[in-house]
């Protein structure tokens, strides 16, 4: 192609103008001859095929037409030289096109493809009664991209490049958009106020960097999650949904929340944090999660806490033979809970949503739970499959220690380190607390005034632990000492009623 492809081209261009020009001379039944020729005549000499994608289609935005754009004008901000740029309220950065007239040659496998774009005026009609001129001409703009290629590669470009097109241009956008952070609102407002979820754009900038915990651990769960999103024919292949949960647990204040936005920052997926108290019942769990959207971590924090769900199952086992399942649609369970008008959501409601049928419309999504008590959790929730991997986020040690150093004071090591060392191997300290006494609490505060501060803040949470323990083994002693004393005095009088 290439050059030769172009002259190729123009020359036929040339030759269709000049035999439309002498069809517009000549009678109609002639012409129709003469036209039907020429489209046998082009047939034969002319090798090439056209394939033409309109912005719009019966009226609807073609998202064809907008991957197209984007995947070109990644190819053409280093090849052409006529561009357009534009920035939407949804993207990050500046989107740059093809402009009107350009075309660009574009290689895939070897094989050359150009694109063309175009832009040209029609006549529509107007449907705005707000004007009161419904019915009127107006003029309209019309785009279109075209892709020529030779008809040897008529399978390739059906069975593979189009979709390698498709796929890339995806992608651009899914990195260029703004991320969102996705809040469920209560259902009294689902229908008149546009959607199941409220939204603001997600910018938090944890990432797996400036988070503090034992490197091998993150290390792990990189991996996981970089297998996770690489997975998507490995996941057809064993015939499992695409979609993976994780468990975060551990003490307050240890980075869960954290992990969480940095997981969405590695992953550039949206959030959608679901707030289970306000969900009134199983349906409505399930509405909510038909209503996500692919490349999507779903966030249910503090699970223990959010609805009573805890050995509730087991309970429930107990007092009949039915299954779980099947007792999610118990009817006299759900007048209970209308009277007591508690959220009806139950804890098969919850695995459903986790594991069920449902979950596997829109793929490429991490659900994530949080708790402070993992043991509370009914064994069911977090049974492997259901929540894939379970991470202990648990108090600073010396490795999380430095990772903090460094994000706070840009530090990796100083001569207090050592003592900090210890301290912290004799000491639970949660990273939230070794944060706050890292950052400098004057202008004047340098990283030696705040290691130092950090210094008397685990003595006195050590001291503290000591005095905690000692008031432990004192109320231990006088519990034994008690229970002595009574079993002395019942020994006592069973030997007077001998
Ligand atoms: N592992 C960590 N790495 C980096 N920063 C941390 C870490 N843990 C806590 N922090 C800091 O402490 C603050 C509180 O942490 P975060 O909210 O993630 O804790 P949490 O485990 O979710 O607590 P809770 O159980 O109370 O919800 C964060 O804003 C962050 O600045
Ligand atoms: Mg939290």
């Amino acid at each position: 192609m290439g050059e030769t492809f172009g002259e190729q081209f123009s020359r036929l261009a040339g030759l269709m103008f000049i035999c439309g020009t002498i069809q517009q001379l000549v009678p109609t039944k002639l012409r129709h001859y003469v036209e039907k020729l020429w489209a046998n005549l082009v047939n034969y000499f002319y090798p090439y095929v056209h394939i033409t994608f309109h912005e719009y289609t019966r009226g609807m935005h073609n998202e064809a037409y907008s991957c197209i754009r984007t995947y070109l004008g990644s190819k053409s901000s280093k090849k052409a030289t006529r561009l357009t740029a534009e920035k939407s309220v949804d993207s990050m950065s500046l989107a740059i096109s093809l402009d009107e007239g350009q075309e660009i040659i574009d290689e895939f496998n070897g094989v050359q493809f150009q694109w063309q774009a175009y832009k040209e005026m029609i006549e529509g009609t107007s449907s705005s009664s707000r004007s009161g001129r419904s019915g009127a001409s107006i003029p309209l703009e019309k785009s279109f991209y075209v892709l020529v290629f030779h008809k040897t590669y008529r399978e390739m470009v059906t069975g593979t490049y189009l979709e390698h097109v498709m796929e890339e241009g995806k992608a651009i956008q899914l990195s260029n958009r703004k991320r969102k952070l996705y809040t469920n609102k209560n259902s009294d407002n689902w229908y008149w106020n546009g959607g199941k979820w409220s939204h603001i754009n997600f910018t938090h900038p944890a990432t797996f960097d400036t988070l503090a915990m034992d490197p091998k651990k993150k290390q792990e769960i990189i991996n996981d999650l970089t297998a996770f999103r690489k997975g998507k024919d490995y996941y057809a292949k064993i015939g499992k949904a695409w979609k993976r949960g994780y468990l975060l647990h551990g003490p307050p204040g240890t980075g869960k929340s954290t992990m969480i936005a940095a997981i969405a920052n590695f992953l550039e997926y949206d959030i959608y944090d679901l707030e289970l108290t306000s969900v009134e019942n199983n349906a409505e769990l399930k509405q909510l999660l038909i209503d996500t959207r692919s490349k999507s971590v779903i966030v249910i924090e503090d699970i223990d806490c959010s609805l009573d769900l805890t050995g509730k199952r087991n309970k429930k086992t107990e007092s009949s033979e039915k299954s779980e399942e099947e007792k999610d649609s118990n009817s006299g369970q759900d007048e209970e809970d209308k009277n007591t008008n508690k959220s009806k959501v139950t804890l098969s409601g919850l695995l459903n949503f986790i594991d069920g049928i449902w979950s596997a419309c829109g793929q490429e999504r991490i659900i994530i739970f949080t708790t402070n008590h993992v043991d509370k959790l009914d064994p069911a929730l977090i049974r492997r499959g259901r929540m894939d991997m379970h991470i202990e986020m648990s108090y600073c040690k010396f490795e999380a220690f430095k990772v903090l150093a460094k994000n706070y004071l840009d530090i990796d090591s100083h001569h207090l380190f050592e003592e900090i060392r210890q301290l912290l191997e004799e000491t639970n300290v949660s990273p939230c607390d070794v944060a706050e006494n890292l950052m400098p609490k004057t202008d004047s505060s340098d990283a030696e005034h705040c290691l130092m501060d950090l210094i008397q803040a685990i003595k006195a949470a050590k001291e503290k632990e000591r005095l905690k323990g000692d008031k432990e083994v004192k109320a231990a002693n006088k519990f034994k000492a008690n229970l002595l004393k009574r079993f002395t005095s019942i020994k006592k009088s069973a030997k007077v009623m001998k």
